[in-house]
């Protein structure tokens, strides 16, 4: 048996003509709800550990019509990634091979019906992939209409998994390994002169048969199966291939994914609110230097809402019953009573209003860290609610960079008797350096983020970040 070794860049990338083009719809599963323990469940995805405490991969179908430019779409996401941890599969490797008498008359068979598949065989691989296993993938040979008997292609288990195919979303059990579903929506007169030439110069076609499969089964089955799994798609692509700011989307969204994978499987206590476009796009306004003060506090607000709410699902929380107006029982929860915010002075003052927002009459204090020259010795002033120490902090500063100051704080809390485990850090934007920093030294605390950046320069400054967020907030810059 031949081994091909399937590193997941470089070889499947095509070579294509692009222009810029738009994003047309999206939305990914909803962020996580508190279990009944008290703490929250994971966000789905990367956010989402196994029993074993690792997390799964993060499964990206692609969907779309013959030629829609998937495999493409696919390649071009790949290439850009130009990342080891993300391999790609394609459902076109499980077509059944034919029988003799099936080769015969091959030009009566359809393989655009779902049942032209071995979506058993499919579902048993990705089942492998997704835990943590290397699993061999049959080769299809288009030529002949049959897998190749002796050759298969290797696929590692990686962090990201593409999974290909004109009825991927068909399905429920294939759609249900997915995490993101992408459809690749292409005009049928552009996707049927590209088949004509990509059969004819690559699968041994000629241009009556292509023809003749098209309007026998070809537009048939894209009618009555694919066309209706389009439904399913978080993300439709127009134009396929041709849409470079729907892929750089995706790709930033993966890269975002991948970023937090490894900070999140190092330490457990880091939680990531689970990305939605939403998100991203609420990023990406308080990321642009040109956006206005009050338009950046607007969608600041909206994002530290959201963090802080993620925040108090992580407070342990008494079982409640009350009565409703129409005499029945609700069993609930009852809020932990015992908390309390501390804002990083200046920047974290920005995130009380959210705060309270949520917690009504929640008590705030406040800490300042002062740098005095540049040999690290530090001035700390503090406000601090008398009876921290029976209390439950949340602590608010909207970036960690380094995580000197957060640490500064935190001893602070700990020597005001505030138990380690009691502490939760909240933040928009964290760095990485900043998360080692932190977790290492208090292993105990959570930190709650909304998206993890590339790293520091070497001013120490977030990068991709924001700029000086106090100064943005309070329109001080
Ligand atoms: N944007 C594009 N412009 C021109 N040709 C394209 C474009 N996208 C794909 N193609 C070509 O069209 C054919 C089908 O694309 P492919 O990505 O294989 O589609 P699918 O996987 O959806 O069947 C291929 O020959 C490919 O090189
Ligand atoms: N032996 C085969 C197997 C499949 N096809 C056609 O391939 C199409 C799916 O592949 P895409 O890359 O176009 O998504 C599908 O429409 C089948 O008709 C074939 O012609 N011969
Ligand atoms: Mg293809």
């Amino acid at each position: 048996m031949e081994d091909v070794m399937d590193s997941a860049v470089g070889p499947h990338f095509s070579g294509l003509r692009l222009d810029s083009r738009r994003l047309s719809s999206s939305s990914l599963p909803s962020p996580p709800s508190a279990n009944g323990n008290g703490t929250a469940e994971a966000a789905k995805g990367f956010a989402s550990p196994k029993a074993d405490g690792t997390r799964q991969p993060f499964v990206i179908g692609v969907s779309g019509g013959t030629a829609s430019g998937k495999t493409t779409v696919c390649d071009m996401i790949i290439q850009q990634l130009h990342d080891h941890r993300v391999v790609l599969v394609n459902q076109d490797s499980f077509y059944r091979g034919l029988t003799e008498e099936e080769s015969e008359h091959v030009q009566d068979y359809n393989f655009d019906h779902p049942d032209a598949f071995d979506t058993e065989q499919l579902l048993e691989c990705m089942g492998k992939l997704k835990s943590g296993q290397s699993v061999n993938i049959p080769i299809y040979d288009f030529k002949n209409h049959r897998r190749c008997s002796e050759s298969f292609r290797k696929v590692n288990a990686s962090d990201v998994i593409i999974l290909e195919g004109i009825l991927v979303f068909h399905d429920q059990r294939v759609r249900d390994l997915m995490d993101m579903k992408i459809f690749v929506d292409t005009d049928a007169d552009i996707r049927l002169a590209r088949r004509i030439r990509r059969d004819t110069v690559e699968r041994g076609r000629d241009v009556t048969s292509v023809l003749e499969q098209y309007g026998r089964f070809v537009k048939p089955a894209f009618d009555d199966f694919v066309l209706p799994s389009k439904k399913y798609a978080d993300v439709i692509i127009p134009k396929g291939g041709d849409n470079h700011v729907a892929i750089d989307l995706i790709v930033q969204h993966i890269r975002t994914k991948l970023g937090q994978h490894d900070l999140c499987k190092i330490y457990p206590n880091v939680f990531v609110v689970h990305s939605t476009f939403q998100i991203r796009g609420m990023h990406t306004l308080i990321r642009d230097s040109n956006i206005t003060t009050p338009d950046f506090v607007f969608y600041s607000d909206r994002l530290i809402r959201l963090v802080v709410e993620h925040g108090l699902g992580h407070l342990p929380f008494t079982e409640k019953q009350v009565i409703t107006p129409t005499g029945s029982v609700y069993m609930g929860v009852d809020f932990c009573k015992k908390l309390c915010g501390v804002s990083i002075v200046r920047s974290g003052e920005s995130m009380e209003n959210a705060l309270r927002a949520c917690c009504k009459g929640i008590k705030i204090g406040k800490i300042l860290i002062h740098r005095v020259g540049d040999n690290g010795q530090q001035l700390i002033y503090h406000k601090l609610p008398l009876d921290i120490a029976e209390r439950h902090v949340l602590l608010l500063d909207p970036v960690l960079g380094t995580g000197n100051s957060a640490n500064q704080a935190i001893e602070l809390l700990i020597r005001k008797g505030v138990p380690e485990d009691r502490i939760i850090f909240l933040n928009l934007i964290s760095a990485p350096e900043g998360v080692h920093c932190v977790c290492k030294r208090f292993p105990r605390l959570k930190i709650v983020t909304s998206e993890i950046d590339g790293g520091l320069n070497e001013e120490y400054r977030v990068i991709p970040g924001l700029g000086e967020y106090g100064d943005r907030y309070f329109g001080t810059d």
